[in-house]
């Protein structure tokens, strides 16, 4: 549906229908076809710069949980890659499945990973607000990184630690002092870059995707734990495990994705 018409009900609940944008060509996920990205030499290394100091919060927003830093100045920064600007982190959030056979929401040649992590980065250069900039044609870069199930992960522990106390939707607790870089694989200089856009609502096409060829090891206990969240309220009577919160992959409509490796 490159060019559809029309836009169902945005708070669609679980977005997992064919929630579609008016005149959506640049929507995200995508299936990543390696034998049909393009290696572009110009790419440049990423670079991220993050202040542990920034972070501030953990909480439930009903569709995942987010972990959400001051963006108030230029202290955790990305910039590099792809990217013609300096971009601001504002927060770091996963999308996983009931199972391990499946959650990610970007594939690579159709396989699926059992969860995915999105840092997102609005760019501080040109706009100055994250409200501003998620409207805009540049305005969001999201790195994306696989997990696979394997070792523990020892730098994730501290947050799997925090999510009992966000069970329910709306909840909210303290949480500092999480270097966030802890989380990008060994190797960041090999990823693919795309155009796209947000993967729940607004869903706006502001995005340069940047997703990680290489992936981070979690262990099966540490994804069960993402599965204890529920996306329901403390006062609904129906709880409802949240699980599957990904969205459906979109149509490339002619897109090249572009990558940083030969
Ligand atoms: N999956 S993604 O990185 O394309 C984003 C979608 C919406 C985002 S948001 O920054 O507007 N926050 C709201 C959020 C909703 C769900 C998780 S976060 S980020
Ligand atoms: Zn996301």
């Amino acid at each position: 549906a490159c060019s559809s018409k029309y836009v169902l009900s945005q708070m669609h609940p679980m977005w997992q229908g064919p929630l579609a944008v008016p005149g959506g060509d640049r929507q995200s996920p995508i299936d990543i076809v390696v034998r049909k990205s393009v290696f572009d030499s110009e790419l440049k290394p990423l670079v991220t710069e993050y202040n542990p100091e920034t972070c501030q919060q953990i909480w439930n927003n009903g569709y995942s949980f987010l972990v959400e830093y001051d963006d108030t100045t230029d202290k955790s920064t990305l910039k590099g890659g792809p990217l013609q600007d300096k971009f601001r982190l504002c927060q770091f959030h996963f999308h996983w499945g009931e199972s391990n056979a499946w959650g990610s929401e970007h594939t690579v040649d159709r396989r699926l990973f059992p969860a995915e992590l999105h840092l997102v980065h609005w760019n501080s250069d040109k706009y100055s607000l994250f409200e501003e900039a998620v409207m805009e044609d540049n305005g969001l870069a999201v790195i994306g990184v696989f997990l696979k199930v394997g070792k523990r992960h020892e730098g994730l522990q501290k947050l799997v630690d925090a999510l009992p106390a966000i069970r329910h939707k709306d909840s909210v607790v303290e949480f500092t002092r999480f270097d966030p870089a802890c989380l990008l694989p060994v190797n960041i200089d090999d990823y693919w870059t795309y155009h796209g856009s947000l993967t729940t609502p607004p869903l706006t096409e502001s995005v340069t995707w940047i997703v990680m060829k290489q992936h981070i090891e979690v262990s099966h206990d540490q994804l069960a734990v993402f599965r204890s969240l529920l996306f329901t309220s403390a006062e609904e009577d129906v709880q409802k495990s949240m699980v599957n919160n990904f969205r459906v992959q979109q149509p490339l409509c002619g897109r090249t994705i572009r990558s940083s490796f030969s």
